[in-house]
């Protein structure tokens, strides 16, 4: 059976990502519309009633309004990429790992994952499910993206403004992420958090440093990393690298797309610091993959169908 898909927004950074990784697939019918008609309410409103997956990825204002168009009697299914509902009642949080695949597969509003936000549940949510490390800590999150991650503004930005090779940001140490890492990994204070953004177009590198010794409990960096690789286990999307000799990890300006995750965690010698990392692509995991990976869950197909994955 083919899925009728709308993308609305699909001019735009993770509508373009998302319209490449749909294009060839014969499991999937795209309904478009032209430069011309894309912003016109009308022709967006039927198009979101046409279709049986709409995936927004537009500003969170226009896809609240999307949603709004939507008859609940069409029978449309959502999903959204952008912050409008990723803690909002009602919506399935699109991170099939975390919340389980048959959720994903059987919801009607999904709400997929910020790029960021995908970097630190994935390593601190299993983590603090299992009491490893605890909830009521104050985890500081650091992070560096490419400046597609701030969508055409940015993008625009960086051509124009050629000699920026990094900008940190978020220094009211306030960001739209910080209630979804908090709500979605289950913990009691919110986070500090340091985005920045480098000269690269795509990729993202999410680190929480943890002070292990001073965390009253039996945890190793080891421990952490097995716990990990086996909550993992089985997935062909997040991957929990080996310890073993590591000296650096390296963003590239232009990486290639990759809708995969690597995690990995380091630890000092004597088991008192740790560095949980994560290695994505906010274009892939962190928006427009994901966004895949949960539509071949709705779709009832394998959930890493199309997906780029490195091998
Ligand atoms: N870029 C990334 O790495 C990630 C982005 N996201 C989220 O995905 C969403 C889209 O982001 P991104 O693709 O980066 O942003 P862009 O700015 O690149 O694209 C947004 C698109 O939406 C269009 N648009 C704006 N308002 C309307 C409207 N009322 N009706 C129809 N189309 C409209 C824009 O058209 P026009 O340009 O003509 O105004 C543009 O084509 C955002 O909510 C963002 O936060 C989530 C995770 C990662
Ligand atoms: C580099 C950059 O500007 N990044 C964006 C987040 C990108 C993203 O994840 O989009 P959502 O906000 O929809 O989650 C920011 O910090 O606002």
């Amino acid at each position: 059976m083919t899925t009728t898909v709308f993308i609305d927004g699909a001019a735009g950074t993770t509508g373009l990502e998302i319209l490449g990784r749909l294009q060839d697939r014969a499991e999937f019918a795209l309904l478009t519309l032209d430069d011309a008609r894309r912003k016109d309410p009308a022709a967006r409103r039927e198009a979101l009633n046409d279709c049986d997956v709409a995936i927004l990825c537009l500003p969170d204002d226009a896809a609240r309004e999307a949603v709004a168009m939507i008859d609940p009697a069409s029978g449309t299914r959502v999903i959204d990429a952008s912050s409008a509902h990723r803690t909002a009642e009602g919506w399935t949080y699109g991170f099939p790992e975390l919340v389980g695949r048959e959720a994903v597969a059987g919801a009607e509003r999904v709400s997929n994952p910020g790029c960021y936000p995908t970097g630190f549940l994935a390593l601190v949510a299993p983590l603090v499910r299992t009491g490893l490390i605890p909830a009521d800590w104050p985890y500081t999150v650091n992070a560096v993206s490419g400046y597609s991650g701030g969508g055409n503004a940015l993008i625009d930005r960086f051509a124009r403004e050629p000699d920026i090779a990094f900008r940190t940001y978020a220094l009211d140490l306030e960001h739209k992420h910080r209630a979804e890492m908090k709500i979605h990994a289950g913990l009691e204070h919110g986070v500090i958090f340091a985005p920045s953004v480098v000269a690269a177009y795509r990729g993202m590198v999410v680190e929480v440093p943890l002070h292990l010794g001073a965390m009253d409990r039996e945890t190793t960096a080891d421990r952490l990393r097995d716990a990990l690789r086996e909550y993992y286990a089985g997935s062909r999307v997040v991957r929990v690298r080996e310890g073993g000799d590591l000296s650096e990890l390296l963003l590239h300006a232009d990486q290639p797309a990759n809708d995969g995750m690597e995690l990995h965690v380091r630890g000092n010698a004597e088991g008192y610091h740790a560095r949980l990392i994560a290695v994505l692509d906010n274009l892939g995991k962190g928006a427009s993959g994901a966004a895949i990976q949960s539509l071949n869950l709705m779709s009832g197909l394998d959930e890493t169908a199309g997906l780029r994955l490195s091998a």
